[in-house]
């Protein structure tokens, strides 16, 4: 079924070019899903593998049999196409330097270190004071540079100087089987990672894992690195590991070990899914934090318990488990988990008794994983997150703190929650760590393999019209941007995200499946219906989410080939995440169109601004960039404060509560309704709606007088 056509409702629509077809997320054809590399690293990367890739005839075989529908089908084929910069022709590689490295040759000297880590534009910085840094040498890769630098040089060295201190080179991961190999991991965690299929790690995977899977002291880590770029597995293998370790070391030792704190339910329940698949026969258990789950002590030499209803591995989907009745929950014995995965407030109430008590602590936590760390560690759950933070008693306590954006605020707040932690512990730690940043690619930046359409549609109305010309594009030949479902739509607020699914959800023929293609998700809905509308959406029942930006962040729709901000977002960093939710792991053809009004021109330029960076990390012609030099030069900066106030609450003119029809009292918000009718049809639907009303209450009180006899016969107003 050709859904872009059913949703054009034409016969006579060109076929989209096989070219372009192939390119689309939907399509499951992922590229490599590394963003960054040259052609000299594959060259050295293939040597050090000790094996060229074959990466055309994966391509090839990648590209028989795809699915229709299968919009979100497992990528269980190794991704072995790269950017074209990456393909080393058979020239390149006659002449490389590189070859001359032996097969069997698995360790790197600095330069080539170095060779591989920049071309990922992947950046190491040890945070710690350079004092710090100088005392306690942390990876045995550095420690060469760092026996350099005299402690007593400290005072003298430039700025310059200092940042070259802190740069590290470590040992980058060159291939998944280096995990068991190398690293030494479970070998059943090893298996359960290449059932995955995967085979060549993101840029964030080859950086992160040697570092928290090497000898050297497990660090205390930041990340920031692009959406869809693999950070859940870069963070849930070396936990996994680390406990799987901790139960061969302590066998008697039972209780939540880590801790992973995310955003919002859907995220939450997303890692779990993940983490699910990786611990299947490892002993492991990870579970889902729910309402009115215990988390306390069992009287167990302190060790922390938690209610957990699920198998270790049971099912990919926890839903059900999640919707029982809570006599039947109730009755589920209480076992022992290693891994919670929760969202802030929920632990908070279990450990505070909904805020009654003191917090109890966790004192067998030895891994804190904050998903989205910038917005747990912004002001709305900034309390809850250091809350959680404080009560990881352990002294052994390592965090980490994974995001595609990070202010510079959320990085001295962490170091000073650390060393605050550590001027509280009442026993000290068994060894020193670094704190360590690593970020990929240029921090807060957009990925670079989706197109940006920013367009200006000066009126509410210009955004609805727009926006059906993307779903009956046949109707509409001054459009340029085709965007296949399916997709995202994100707007300001929940009244509006309802208002747009009303006034959307006739569109889609009913052969191509009718209203059932559109739903509207949003933190107003039950759980159950909102793990419902995620799993249709997933399935590919759903084409068409609209939605808040509750989905904006962490939540992966491997398929999904385009995102629409109805409504401008909030802040560069929210526009960052929503766009985030196409191109995965490395795959192209993905689009994210950006709508804004006259209202939003003071809004718009950090958003055209990272629409640029992202358009020049992805390199090609000035021509070809979506936002020329004048528009930026045009567009006015907003002030600091502005900007504080729009972050906090959305464009003003949007927050009016009342937005649909419905609920329209003719006054104010105007110009911000989500509606195609006139302000005439909507006076006649109003009058017509009053007198129906009236009508009824004539009859409800005639009957209540006893003068109708046939009350129920009557057949209202004519049209
Ligand atoms: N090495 C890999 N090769 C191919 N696909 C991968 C690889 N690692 C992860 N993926 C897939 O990439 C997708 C995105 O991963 P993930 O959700 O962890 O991204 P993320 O970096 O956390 O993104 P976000 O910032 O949006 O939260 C997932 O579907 C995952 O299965």
């Amino acid at each position: 079924m050709d859904a872009f056509r059913l949703l054009t409702r034409s016969t006579k629509l060109k076929p989209a070019s096989s070219a372009s077809d192939s390119r689309l997320p939907s399509t499951g054809k992922a590229a490599n899903p590394q963003l960054f590399r040259t052609a000299e690293t594959d060259k050295l990367e293939s040597a050090k593998n000790g094996k060229k890739r074959k990466r055309n005839a994966a391509v090839q075989q990648d590209e028989e049999d795809v699915p229709d529908l299968d919009f979100f089908g497992s990528n269980k084929r190794p991704a072995a196409s790269v950017t074209e910069t990456a393909v080393a022709t058979e020239d390149d590689e006659k002449v490389s330097a590189q070859d001359a490295v032996s097969e069997d040759d698995d360790s790197m000297d600095e330069v080539e270190r170095r060779t591989i880590l920049n071309s990922h534009k992947i950046k190491v910085t040890d945070m710690r004071d350079l004092e710090a840094i100088q005392v306690q040498p942390t990876s045995t890769t550095d420690s060469k540079k760092k026996k350099k630098t005299k402690k007593e040089e400290a005072p003298t060295l430039s700025k310059k100087e200092q940042k070259r201190a802190r740069r590290l080179f470590p040992e980058p991961l060159l291939n998944f089987k280096e995990l068991r190999s190398k690293y030494k991991i479970s070998s059943r965690l090893a298996e359960n990672v290449a059932e995955q299929g995967f085979t060549v790690p993101t840029e964030v995977q080859l950086g992160t894992l040697p570092l928290l899977l090497g000898e050297s002291s497990e660090p205390d880590l930041l990340v920031v690195a692009p959406t869809g770029s693999g950070k859940t597995l870069s963070f849930l293998i070396p936990v996994i590991n680390k406990i799987v370790r901790h139960h061969h070391s302590n066998p008697d030792e039972h209780g939540i070990l880590s801790l992973v704190v995310a955003p919002t339910r859907e995220l939450a329940s997303q890692i779990v899914n993940e983490g699910r698949k990786l611990v299947a026969g490892t002993g492991v258990k990870i579970t889902l934090m729910r309402k009115g789950m215990r988390v306390g002590d069992d009287g167990d030499a302190g060790a922390n318990v938690l209610e957990e209803n699920n198998e270790e591995s049971s099912g990919s989907e926890d839903e059900e488990a999640e919707n029982k009745p809570a006599k039947e929950r109730a009755n589920i014995p209480v076992t022992k988990s290693d891994i919670l995965v929760t969202t802030p407030l929920m632990l908070v109430n279990a450990l505070s008794a909904n805020r009654t008590t003191t917090m109890a602590t966790l004192p067998l936590v030895r891994s804190l994983v904050m998903d989205e760390a910038d917005v747990l560690l912004d002001p709305l759950f900034r309390e809850q997150t250091l809350d959680i933070w404080k009560s990881c008693s352990h002294p052994d306590l390592r965090v980490g703190l994974w995001s595609a954006t990070m202010g510079s605020n959320i990085e001295d707040l962490t170091k000073s929650t650390i060393r605050e932690r550590l001027e509280d512990l009442e026993q000290k730690p068994s060894e020193p760590h670094a704190l360590l940043r690593l970020v990929v690619g240029l921090k807060d930046s957009a990925i670079p393999n989706i197109d940006h359409k920013l367009v200006y549609a000066a009126t509410e109305q210009g955004k609805l019209m727009g926006l059906r010309q993307l779903l009956r594009p046949a109707a509409a030949s001054a459009s340029d941007i085709r965007l296949r479902p399916p997709f995202l739509i994100f707007t300001q607020t929940i009244p509006r995200a309802v208002a747009l699914h009303s006034e959307l959800k006739y569109d889609i023929p009913a052969e191509a499946g009718g209203s059932s293609r559109i739903a509207v998700l949003h933190s107003d809905l039950s759980d159950g219906q909102r793990s419902d509308i995620m799993r249709d959406f997933r399935k590919g029942e759903i084409w068409i989410l609209v939605t808040t930006d509750l989905l904006a962040r962490g939540v992966d729709f491997r398929g999904i080939n385009g995102v629409v901000n109805y409504d401008i977002p909030n802040s560069a960093a929210v526009y960052v995440h929503r766009v985030g939710r196409t191109g995965r792991a490395g795959r192209e053809g993905g689009i994210a169109v950006t709508y804004y009004t006259k209202e939003d021109i003071p809004y718009v330029k950090s958003i055209a601004n990272i629409i640029d960076v992202s358009e020049k990390l992805r390199g090609g012609e000035e021509g070809d960039k979506s936002i020329q030099k004048w528009l930026l030069d045009a567009l006015p900066n907003l002030s600091k404060n502005s900007k504080k106030d729009m972050k906090r609450h959305g464009v003003k003119a949007r927050q009016a509560p009342r937005l649909t029809d419905k609920e329209d009292d003719g006054k104010g918000a105007r110009g911000m309704r989500i509606s195609t009718k006139s302000g005439f049809e909507r006076r006649m639907e109003n009058n017509k709606r009053g007198a129906i009303e009236a009508s009824r209450n004539r009859k409800a009180a005639a009957a209540a007088s006893g003068n109708v006899s046939d009350a129920g016969s009557w057949g209202g107003l004519d049209d």
